[in-house]
């Protein structure tokens, strides 16, 4: 760090002011918390911090007027972290490299060191004020309190050679709930004996041998799945995480001693990742039932699993709480539970859903590793999956995956180790993609893999083409590019070009109101719209912003209404607006994330409802009833987790600047079916993107890993 300095140049100026007065050197004066305040709230002007960020330091400081000063700019540091998604604030490179750590921009650096150099210099200092505070609760690494529960809002962990974190309450709470379940999970093994020769008969049937020397890790997983109760399946997309999920259930549902008593339950964070789910299911186990015929009833299975929910819809969200009706004392009824899109489940989401777990239960959980975590705090799959790669299966889980498949792995895949991870044994990662072979594939590879001269090369060369998908790229110029991709869309390339057509189709069908046969043909023109509007979409890294979702709705609803498309009528419903959900609303059954569109409706008055398809099933609200939606033609990569687009086309501003990151541009490639489109303000941007991989703060690695 360096030593501080006077500067008050026009960016930083105000931001120091609090602390120098005019251009003297800092004050000899130690720094009080009033002080320390002003200065947190001038942050909070300059979009540093949030207001509910010094809130926090306020309300502290407040209630304990001694607290040291660096205590409470922790406390606010720590929340500004949580609202980025951290679950806890890392204190030692807090204090080596503070902007990297908060993600602030460098023309900060002054305001900053400026602050840093009437703070404690050396760590010890910092947990020594942070320890004295009433306000703070202090434990150890493994999570054994060191002093009473006083309800202290914040946690410090602190232990002899590992870094020490700070944490809010709450997040500590859920950090210890996962890892202990998580633990539990991983060392518990199924009260039934498992008959080796009749599980690796049923594999044989399940998998025809590969034609290459590779193992089959599709088989593995399920090999593996059947010695324990947690299963992780990590991959790609398209490398059959929800094939392998199929078949890992019909190894369950084979191998039982009452198949007809199994309860298997579907879930994923998204409606539409649930819905997803469950027809990949279904369609893998019909698939599967030709191949072994008469010997396994795979249409009971499937009859038994029922309906895949969302996460809240499964716990029994109740409204206006974060409480569920399914917990530790009312369980899930369950025996086996899959989720699918797992890296979109946050820390408090997964809290919940292992604690409503029957301690007999399997948990599947299926997911990538490397796309964007939640947006709330926590990447709880990135923090299990870690070091998934390389395998490190133990000398038993090796000879149990001989036992059962007859794959001998080689010794790169083996723990090295004389303790071998136990969560190694449960996590297979699956490497071959089915779907993703052309230049899709090879772009989100390159970008997995922080080859930025790779992915711009690709990019560059615009290849593909047919069935193996397309890559093209759009720099420079102004943000009409990406909305001329919305509409009117590039020739032989999916666009809003479909829905629109889709949407003329009101006027003929409005002519037949009251006729026989009206409501069903009305219900199959809601469904085409909807599913012709999912065929592109246009993914933003900012919601602001004439490049943000903000702005870019606002420019494509202007181009359709130029074009006839839509009529706005000045409100903000019009038939055809596309809509997200932003909110669980059980009691009207859509759910956060949740797609829609304004259509005219059936009755007589053709009043607008929102139509939405839950997997083949349609359904409508009234507008006036959905109160907490978006415009959805653009949307944030986030928020796109769970979908996927025949096009997608992301859009990379300058405005956003931290928020480029290696997860994001390969979360957005990863949406694409048959062409991705980078549009890229200027050139430069999606390198600096590739040359940024995120690492979410969090003890959670450290507590499964001791
Ligand atoms: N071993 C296999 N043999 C033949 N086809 C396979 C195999 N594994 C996967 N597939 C096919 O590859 C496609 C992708 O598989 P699947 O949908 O299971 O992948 P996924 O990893 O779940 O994808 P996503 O990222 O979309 O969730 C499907 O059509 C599936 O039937």
């Amino acid at each position: 760090m360096s030593p501080p300095r006077a500067v008050r140049d026009s960016a930083t100026g105000d931001l120091f002011a609090a602390l120098t007065a005019d251009d003297a050197p800092p004050p000899a004066a130690p720094l009080t918390g009033d002080a320390l305040l002003a200065l947190l709230r001038q942050w909070t002007d300059a979009g540093l911090l949030r207001h509910i960020d010094t809130a926090l330091a306020a309300l502290l400081h407040e209630q304990h007027a001694d607290s040291p000063p660096c205590a409470l700019l922790a406390a606010a540091l720590l929340a500004q972290m949580e609202g980025r998604g951290h679950s806890c604030l890392p204190l030692a490179p807090l204090l080596q490299s503070p902007l990297a750590t908060l993600a602030w921009p460098p023309e900060h650096a002054d305001a900053v060191d400026a602050l840093w150099a009437q703070l404690p210099a050396s760590l010890p200092g910092w947990l020594q004020a942070l320890t004295a505070c009433p306000w703070v609760r202090t434990a150890t690494s493994d999570g054994t309190p060191l002093d009473d529960d006083a309800g202290q809002p914040l946690v410090l962990v602190d232990a002899a050679g590992s870094a020490p974190l700070l944490y809010l309450r709450r997040y500590w709470l859920h950090e210890q709930a996962v890892a202990r379940h998580i633990t539990a999970l991983s060392s518990a093994t199924p009260a039934a004996p498992v008959d080796i020769g009749a599980a690796r008969g049923w594999l044989e049937r399940f998998f025809a041998p590969t034609p290459d020397a590779a193992p089959d890790w599709q088989k593995i997983a399920c090999a593996l799945a059947l010695r324990g109760q947690l299963t992780l399946i990590t991959g790609g997309p398209g490398t059959g995480k929800t094939y392998t999920a199929a078949r890992l259930l019909a190894l369950l549902f084979a191998t039982a001693a009452q198949p007809d008593q199994l309860r298997v339950a579907l879930a994923a964070p998204t409606g539409k990742a649930a819905a997803r789910l469950k027809q990949s299911i279904d369609e893998a186990l019909g698939a599967l039932q030709h191949s072994v015929g008469s010997a396994l009833d795979l249409g009971a299975l499937v009859e038994r699993t029922g309906a895949a929910r969302t996460l809240h819809a499964l716990l029994g969200a109740r409204a206006g709480t974060r409480h569920f009706s399914h917990h530790a004392g009312n369980p899930l009824e369950v025996d086996v539970l899959i989720v699918d899109e797992a890296s979109m489940v946050h820390l408090e989401m997964m809290a919940a859903l292992l604690a409503a777990l029957p301690a007999s239960a399997r948990l599947v959980l299926l997911g990538d590793k490397d796309q964007l975590a939640s947006v709330e705090a926590g990447a709880v799959l990135g923090d299990l999956c870690r070091g998934a790669e390389a395998g490190r299966y133990a000398p038993a889980t090796a000879q149990w995956i001989a036992d059962l498949t007859g794959e001998i792995l080689a010794p790169q895949f083996l723990a090295t180790g004389a303790t071998p991870d136990p969560l190694a044994q449960h996590t297979v990662m699956l490497r071959a993609s089915r779907r993703f072979g052309g230049p899709i594939g090879q772009l989100a590879q390159a970008v997995n893999e922080g080859d930025a001269a790779a992915a711009g090369a690709l990019l560059q060369r615009g290849r593909g083409g047919g069935d193996s998908g397309e890559v093209a790229l759009r720099q420079g110029g102004t943000p009409a590019q990406a909305v001329q991709l919305a509409w009117p869309g590039r020739a032989g390339t999916p666009s809003y070009g479909g829905y629109a057509q889709a949407l003329a189709r009101w006027q003929p069908l409005r002519a037949s109101a009251g006729q026989d046969g009206f409501e069903a043909a009305h219900a199959a023109w809601a469904a085409n719209v909807l599913r012709a509007f999912e065929r592109f979409r246009l993914l933003c890294a900012v919601r602001e912003g004439d490049w943000g979702v903000q702005g870019l709705n606002r420019a494509i609803e202007q181009a359709l209404a130029h074009a006839g498309v839509i009529a706005q009528t000045g409100g903000s419903w019009y038939a055809g607006r596309p809509v997200m959900v932003t909110r669980n609303e059980p009691q009207l059954g859509v759910f956060n994330g949740d797609i829609g569109i304004a259509l005219p409706g059936a009755a007589p008055d053709h009043a607008l409802r929102v139509y939405f398809l839950q997997g083949e099933q349609l359904r409508s609200v009234g507008v006036a009833r959905l109160a907490q939606v978006q415009t959805a033609f653009a949307m944030t990569v986030h928020k796109s987790q769970g979908s996927e687009f025949a096009h997608a086309a992301l859009v990379l501003p300058a405005s956003a600047g931290q928020l480029l990151a290696r997860e994001l541009v390969y979360t957005g490639i990863t949406r694409a079916r048959q062409a991705f489109t980078l549009v890229e303000q200027h050139a430069g941007l999606l390198a600096q993107a590739i040359e940024r991989p995120t690492q979410r703060a969090s003890g959670l690695a450290r507590l499964l890993r001791r």
